[in-house]
C-alpha cells in the first residue's frame, strides 16, 4: 500500500481508537511507509484540509476521477500544491497521473481560495493556516547546572543566535525563520528559543547539559525551593525525570548537605527506565535514589528511612489537558464526492473563528493520562467521572505527603487545565484533618520565590465553593474551618499557566504548601489518629460522614462518637452535638495555651475539672483526639 493509501486510512479511521494521531501512527506496527512520513502528511494535510476541500470540490476533481476517494484527493492535492517535491509517487503512477492531469484547474482554484482569504501571497496564506494552531510555542531549554552554565551554552549551543529581550519576539520569529533566544525572566537558567528548532541533535542535549522542558514544567521544583537544610527530598511521581533533575540542579547550585538525597519514586517500571536514563545523563545519579516500580502511596511516612524527608514534590498523573500538541491535530475536512461547490468559506482563515472552533467541545475526545490510560470522553458526564477519579487519587497523594513527620514543604502540580484536578484538590487538602493537625497551609504569593511571585497567571477563585470561614464579602475570617481564608486568597497563592495566552507555555497548575515543623510532628499530642484522614468514617470526597444529628462514626470502633463520649465523659460534663461546639467550644478536655489537648504520661486526656478519664483507659482506647474534624 502506498504512503497515500496508508495515510488516508489513518485520517479517516475513528480518531477514538488508539489515542492521539501520533500514537496511532507510531504505535501501528502494520505500517509499511515510514511513520514519520505518514505523520507529516496526515498532520499537514489536516491543517490545510479546509482549503483543500474547497479546491477539490470547486475543481470537480472527484467527478472527473472516479477512482480517487475524498481522503486520497486531499492528500494528493496537498502534495501537488504544497510539498517541495510534489506527489511522492513515480511519474507514471495512476494516482499521480489522475491528479496532475488537472493541475491547471487545481492551481487556479487554490489561487481563488487564497484571494478569498485576502492573502496576497502563498506565504501569507501559510501564516493564516498556521494561526489556526494557536500561538507558536518557543523551544524551552533548561540549562542543567549539574553539567553546564548559561554562559557556556550561550558560547556553544546558542552561538549564532540573536539575543532578544522578550519571549514574544522569540515566538514571532516562527514566520521569519530567524534564530532568536531570550533568557527567561521567571525561571533561572531557562532559555526560550525560536519555535521549530531541533535541539535533540546538539552535543549539549546528548551530554545532558541542556534539557528540553516547558517553562511551566519548571515551576514545581523552583517553587519547592529545595535547600540543604530540608534534608532528603522526595519526588513522588518522577518519570521521565524533568523535575527530579531540576531539583538536583537547584540543590547542586546551593550545595548538597552531607548525605542529602533525592528519593525518586516511579510506579511504572517501564517509565522508571526512562527516568534512570535521564537521571544518569543529567549527572544527578549520585544524589538520586530511584525506586523503580515503587508506589509512593504504599510508603510508610513514619518509616525510619523517611525520617529526614523535609520536602516533597508531587506531580501525579492527570488528565494532561494542558499539554501542548498532545492531541492538537486539526480536523480533517473531507470534500463531498458529489462535488457540490464549496461556499467561499473565508471564515476558515479568520483566526478568531478558528480559535472558537478549537474551543468548542469536540464531539468525541480521548483523554490520555500519564499512565497511558485512555478514556473516551463522549459526554460531559464521562469527563466528570474521569476527573473525579483522578482528583480522588491526586488528593490521596497530597494527604499522604502531608503525613511525613519532618516535612515542611510540599508542591502539588498537574498539567491539567481542569479546576477539579487543581484548585479543588488544593481546597480539599486544606480542609483535611491531616492538614489541620499538622498545620499545613498554602505558601502565599508573597512568600514564593521572586519569579513566581511576579508571575501574573494565578488560580481561579470562581472554581471554588465559598469557604466555611468566608463572609459574604468574600473576605476570610482566618484559619480554622474550611480552607482558612477567602477563595481569592487561595486562588492568589495558586500558580497557573495558560497555553493560549501568548506567553508560550503549556497549560499547568502548581501550589505550594508549608507548615511550621513544630506543629503536628511525631510528638504532637493531637496527632494520634489511625491514619492520615483522622479517626472518623469519611465519604468518597473525604468529608466526615455524620448522622442526622451531626454525629460522626469512629473508624476504629464503628461506634458513634457520642457513644464513646458517653463512655468517657464524667458526670456533669455536657456535650452537645449538632449545635456547633460542645460546651465552651473547646470540648471536654483540658487544653494548653495553643489549644492542644493536655495528656498525661500515658497519653490520656484530662477532663476539665482535673479528672483523668478512667473508662477510656479501661477500654484501652487512647486514640481519642478531641472533637475537631
Ligand atoms: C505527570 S507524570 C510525572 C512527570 C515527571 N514529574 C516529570 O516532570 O518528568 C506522573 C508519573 O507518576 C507516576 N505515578 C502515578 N502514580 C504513582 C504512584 N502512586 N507512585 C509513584 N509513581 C506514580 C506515573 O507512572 C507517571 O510516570
Amino acid at each position: 500500500m502506498s504512503l497515500y493509501h496508508e495515510t488516508a486510512a489513518i485520517v479517516t479511521g475513528p480518531s477514538t481508537h488508539g489515542g492521539s494521531l501520533k500514537s496511532r501512527i507510531f504505535g501501528n506496527k502494520d505500517l509499511k511507509s515510514p511513520p514519520a512520513q505518514v505523520y507529516a502528511l496526515a498532520f499537514e494535510s489536516s491543517k490545510w484540509s479546509a482549503i483543500l476541500k474547497e479546491v477539490v470540490e470547486n475543481s470537480q476533481l472527484l467527478q472527473q476521477e472516479r477512482k480517487l476517494t475524498p481522503a486520497l484527493s486531499v492528500l494528493l492535492v496537498h502534495d501537488l500544491l504544497l510539498a517541495k517535491k510534489g506527489i511522492a509517487l513515480p511519474a507514471s503512477h495512476g494516482l499521480r497521473v489522475a491528479v496532475e492531469k488537472h493541475k491547471a484547474r487545481i492551481q487556479a482554484e487554490f489561487t481563488r481560495a487564497r484571494i478569498r482569504r485576502k492573502c496576497s501571497t502563498v506565504e501569507a496564506l501559510k501564516a493564516a493556516v498556521d494561526a489556526q494552531l494557536g500561538p507558536p510555542h518557543p523551544r524551552w531549554i533548561r540549562v542543567n547546572t549539574l553539567k553546564s552554565t548559561v554562559d557556556e551554552q550561550l558560547d556553544t549551543t546558542f552561538k549564532g543566535f540573536e539575543m532578544v529581550a522578550t519571549v514574544e519576539e522569540v515566538m514571532a520569529s516562527a514566520s521569519t525563520g530567524k534564530r532568536l533566544i531570550c533568557l527567561d525572566a521567571t525561571i533561572p537558567n531557562l532559555i526560550a528559543a525560536s519555535p521549530g528548532i531541533d535541539f535533540t541533535k546538539t552535543e549539549a542535549y546528548k551530554a545532558g547539559a541542556i534539557i528540553l522542558q516547558d517553562k511551566a514544567s519548571c515551576f514545581p521544583a523552583y517553587l519547592l525551593d529545595p535547600r540543604p537544610e530540608h534534608g532528603d527530598i522526595i519526588d513522588a511521581c518522577s518519570a521521565p525525570g524533568n523535575k527530579t533533575t531540576h531539583l538536583a540542579g537547584i540543590l547542586h547550585e546551593r550545595g548538597f548537605a552531607e548525605g542529602q538525597r533525592i528519593l525518586a519514586f516511579e510506579k511504572d517500571k517501564q517509565r522508571a527506565k526512562t527516568l534512570e536514563k535521564m537521571v544518569r545523563t543529567a549527572g544527578s545519579d549520585k544524589v538520586t535514589v530511584i525506586r523503580p516500580g515503587a508506589d509512593f502511596l504504599k510508603t510508610d511516612p513514619n518509616a525510619p528511612e523517611f525520617r529526614s524527608v523535609g520536602a516533597l514534590l508531587l506531580d501525579p498523573s492527570c488528565s494532561g489537558s494542558g499539554i501542548v500538541g498532545r492531541d492538537d491535530t486539526p480536523e480533517f475536512h473531507l470534500p463531498s464526492p458529489g462535488g457540490s461547490r464549496s461556499p467561499a468559506s473565508v471564515n476558515d482563515a479568520n483566526p478568531k473563528n478558528l480559535k472558537r472552533k478549537r474551543e468548542s467541545p469536540p464531539t468525541q475526545t480521548v483523554l490520555v493520562d500519564d499512565d497511558g490510560k485512555e478514556t473516551i470522553v463522549s459526554s460531559e458526564q464521562a469527563l466528570q467521572t474521569r476527573l473525579e477519579a483522578l482528583a480522588s487519587f491526586q488528593l490521596k497523594i497530597l494527604l499522604h505527603a502531608f503525613a511525613f513527620p519532618a516535612a515542611t514543604r510540599v508542591t502539588y502540580s498537574t498539567c491539567s487545565t481542569h479546576a477539579a484536578e487543581n484548585e479543588r484538590v488544593v481546597a480539599a487538602a486544606l480542609r483535611s484533618d491531616v492538614a489541620r493537625q499538622r498545620g499545613w497551609r498554602l505558601l502565599r504569593r508573597d512568600e514564593q520565590p521572586r519569579g513566581l511571585r511576579e508571575w501574573p497567571v494565578r488560580g481561579d477563585p470562581a472554581a471554588l465553593p465559598p469557604d466555611e470561614d468566608e463572609n459574604e464579602n468574600g473576605a476570610g475570617a482566618g484559619a480554622g474551618a474550611g480552607y482558612g481564608g477567602s477563595r481569592e486568597a487561595l486562588a492568589e497563592a495558586c500558580v497557573r499557566a495558560d497555553r493560549e495566552d501568548g506567553r508560550g507555555v503549556m497549560g499547568f497548575f502548581v501550589a505550594g504548601f508549608v507548615r511550621d515543623a513544630k506543629k503536628g510532628g511525631e510528638d504532637d499530642d493531637d496527632d494520634d489518629d489511625d491514619d492520615d484522614e483522622g479517626p472518623y468514617v469519611r465519604d468518597a470526597q473525604g468529608r466526615i460522614v455524620r448522622d442526622e444529628n451531626g454525629i460522626p462514626t469512629i473508624k476504629k470502633t464503628g461506634k458513634k462518637a457520642i457513644e464513646v463520649v458517653e463512655e468517657i465523659k464524667g458526670p456533669g460534663v455536657e456535650i452537645r452535638f449538632g449545635e456547633g461546639e460542645p460546651e465552651d467550644g473547646d470540648g471536654p478536655f483540658e487544653r494548653d495555651a495553643d489549644g492542644r489537648i493536655i495528656r498525661d504520661a500515658d497519653g490520656m486526656p484530662t477532663l476539665k475539672g482535673g479528672r483523668r478519664d478512667e473508662e477510656d483507659e479501661e477500654e484501652g482506647d487512647n486514640e481519642w483526639g478531641g472533637f475537631e474534624d
